[in-house]
């Protein structure tokens, strides 16, 4: 089996967001590829997901089918892309992997399409961007393993039809509501992944502090996995950085006193959220008197853009119970109150808007 990837040799931005979910930098995508799990079996948490990908996949490999279309959707850092290419390696299969921004032209898709093998991934990543010109060249693909193809301009061009071997799509987004429903609708297997609890991704950091051969208490890789976002990305990263202040405040030994003071320092605190989370708790309390208000005004006032809110700052929030997503905007609830150590008013406009 062979895996395509870009090149990533590109030098880190300074200062990234410590619980931001998406990769920071080039060189942190290269340790994540070294930290990712091959196998179903590696693969910790999401038992359903799991479990169903684990019959499927065996199914087809018994019939020596392709596997159906597999859509992959959540919050970034939770493990789409892992999970595309541990679906390639399981079916002992090609994985080529592409994105929609990337995919320009009907062209673009109709070369990756041709050069697909028997039964080969294909992997979408950010699939709800592709344009509708090229998602239209998608539709016979994914359905019959057929595309029409224009070759050729003006009044010579000619549209003809390619067999294409049977393959697998995989389509990672964060943003399943984005995609049209005809493309929706073609994926046979459809997955959301969901956060991950404080248990598993204590297994997740334990696993990559073996990897990285950093000592580690119970403890202390504990309280990293707990102050994670329930995001195994972050957890990856906190541990990093948690080791390099074991290393120059310690002995190198990740105990639970470094991990909370290195988590200190980093300011995640003791919920897992960072200097965003809280403004954006901040923000809703004390500027709009705890919600409701609309996701541009949050933006404007927080000087994020409204899509890191939505994919990446607010779901966390919303999941464990802070933020709540109305009709009428965000509402901050009382652990919200309670986290930032402000007294909640006397009639809390989450209570009177039940929800
Ligand atoms: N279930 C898991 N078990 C162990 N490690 C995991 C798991 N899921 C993710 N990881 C780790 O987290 C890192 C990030 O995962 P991945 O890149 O697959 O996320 P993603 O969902 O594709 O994110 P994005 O939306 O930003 O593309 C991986 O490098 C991997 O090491
Ligand atoms: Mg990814």
């Amino acid at each position: 089996m062979s895996i395509q990837t870009d090149d990533f040799s590109v030098p880190p931005p300074a200062a990234p967001r410590m619980v931001s979910a998406a990769p920071v930098s080039s060189s942190e995508e290269a340790i994540e590829r070294a930290l990712r799990p091959k196998l179903l079996d590696e693969y910790v948490g999401q038992a359903k997901v799991r479990e169903q990908l684990e019959i499927f996949i065996g199914a087809a490999k018994k019939r020596n089918e392709a596997l159906d279309h597999v859509l992959l959707f959540g919050p970034p850092g939770l493990g789409k892309t892992t999970l595309s290419h541990i679906i390639a390696h399981e079916l002992g299969v090609n994985l080529r992997q592409t994105s929609g921004p990337v995919l320009e032209k009907p062209k673009d898709l109709a070369a990756l399409l041709t050069n697909l093998e028997k039964n080969d991934v294909l992997f979408i990543d950010e699939i709800h961007r592709l344009s509708a010109v090229v998602e239209e060249i998608l539709y016979p693909a994914l359905e019959d393993y057929k595309i029409d193809i224009m070759i050729g301009e003006g009044p010579a061009a000619r549209s003809i039809k390619l067999d294409l071997q049977p393959f697998t799509l995989v389509g990672a987004t964060t943003r399943a509501g984005m995609l049209t429903n005809p493309l929706r609708d073609r994926f046979g297997i459809v997955a959301r992944l969901e956060f991950y609890s404080s248990e598993e991704l204590g297994r997740i950091v334990k696993r990559s502090a073996g990897l990285l051969g950093v000592p580690m208490e119970e403890e202390g890789g504990f309280e990293i996995a707990r102050r994670s976002r329930g995001t195994p990305r972050i957890a990856n990263r906190l541990l990093r950085r948690v080791r390099d202040y074991a290393e120059v405040k310690g002995d190198g030994t990740i105990t639970l006193d470094i991990a909370n003071r290195a988590l200190a320092m980093l300011d995640v605190d003791p919920q897992g959220f960072d200097l965003m989370d809280r403004k954006l708790l901040e923000a809703v309390i004390h500027r709009f008197d705890g919600g409701p208000v609309g996701l541009d005004n949050i933006a404007a006032s927080i000087g994020e853009e409204r899509e890191t809110i939505e994919d990446v700052i607010e779901p966390y929030l919303i999941q464990q119970g802070y933020l709540q997503r109305t009709p009428r905007g965000r509402i901050a609830t009382l652990a919200a109150y309670r986290h930032l150590g402000v007294t909640a008013p006397a009639a809390p406009a989450v209570d009177l808007l039940g929800d």
